[in-house]
């Protein structure tokens, strides 16, 4: 990805879908307590970018993890400082403070798939946590688990960190509080989004901290968007197999059929998504947006 030309900013770092920069002062310098966290249209499938890009994307995104910021700030503050952004990347972009971040990606569940069921199905738990026998694909937990992970480096994986890898990297009483707030942020989604029509399976959140020591955990990054968390949709749930994606599923959908002539097995790049599929998915975010906040895009 080519980091845009921002007049007064600076690009620091370059996510598969998101982007950070940096604030320049008059003076030319970095201004040190702040950054520009910018959401793109791209869209992430199956590991790989796919192409073209999904139009609105990032502003829709944005705009829900706001909304989410919102809901959540009786729970934990948070990083936003404003949406005064430059033009180029209006209503996909915000200023926030610039934190020390945690180094754990705080994953909580409140349905079983993915990498948690994989590790039910071998130890019965988990991230430690002994779960009920008889659990299948997408079963709902009988309350959100912590399923914590580290921050791998680019290109590699996070893996599982243990109660105790969590406790020795951030001390048992942070450890403690980012799991209560880890879950209980996937609660609250969860409370709102099962009566629009969504269930929120997981989600990672990250936290951190301001660099003078002062105050607690700030949540930063985004919050409950389908790029952070896997969105389902209700009527469709049925545990025992694989859920449909709430966003993403026409993707996966033409990416398997053989109308793209794609095969994922053979590990060549996946074909330019067609029209109508970019259409599909721009319209399953707006749709995503607008039951979860009841406002129109
Ligand atoms: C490419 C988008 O960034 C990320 O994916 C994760 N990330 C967040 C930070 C961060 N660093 C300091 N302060 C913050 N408020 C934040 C935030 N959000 C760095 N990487």
């Amino acid at each position: 990805m080519s980091a845009l030309d921002l007049p007064g900013y600076t690009h620091v770092y370059s996510g598969k879908v998101r982007d950070l920069y940096a604030p320049v002062g008059a003076d030319g310098e970095v201004v040190p307590d702040r950054l520009l966290l910018v959401a793109s249209n791209r869209l992430s499938a199956y590991d790989w970018m796919m192409s073209p890009e999904i139009p609105d994307k990032g502003a829709v995104l944005t705009r829900l993890s706001l909304w989410w910021f919102d809901q959540l700030s009786d729970l934990v503050p948070n990083h936003v400082v404003s949406t005064d952004v430059p033009e180029a990347v209006g209503g996909r972009a915000v200023l926030v403070r610039k934190l020390e971040m945690l180094k754990v990606e705080a994953i909580a569940r409140a349905y079983l798939t993915g990498g948690g069921l994989e590790e039910y199905r071998e130890k019965g738990s988990v991230s430690g946590v002994v779960l009920p026998d008889g659990l299948v694909d997408g079963s709902k937990l009988p309350e959100p688990v912590f399923t914590p992970t580290t921050k791998a480096p680019v290109g590699e994986h996070d893996l599982p960190m243990s109660p105790a890898e969590v406790e020795a990297e951030l001390g048992a009483d942070v450890a403690a509080e980012v799991s209560r707030l880890t879950r209980a942020i996937l609660a609250r989604g969860n409370e709102i989004a099962a009566q629009r029509g969504i269930l929120i399976a997981d989600t990672k959140v990250e936290f951190g901290v301001s660099p003078d020591g002062s105050g607690g955990l700030v949540l930063a990054d985004e919050v409950l968007t389908p790029d952070s968390s896997r969105f389902w949709p209700a009527e469709l749930w049925e545990p025992g197999h694989p859920q449909p994606s709430y966003d993403k599923q026409f993707v996966r959908d033409w990416l398997t059929s053989t109308d793209s002539g794609w095969d994922r097995k053979a590990g060549g790049p996946p074909p330019e998504l067609p029209a109508h599929v970019v259409e599909q998915t721009r319209a399953k975010y707006v749709e995503a947006y607008e039951r979860l906040t009841g406002e129109t895009f």
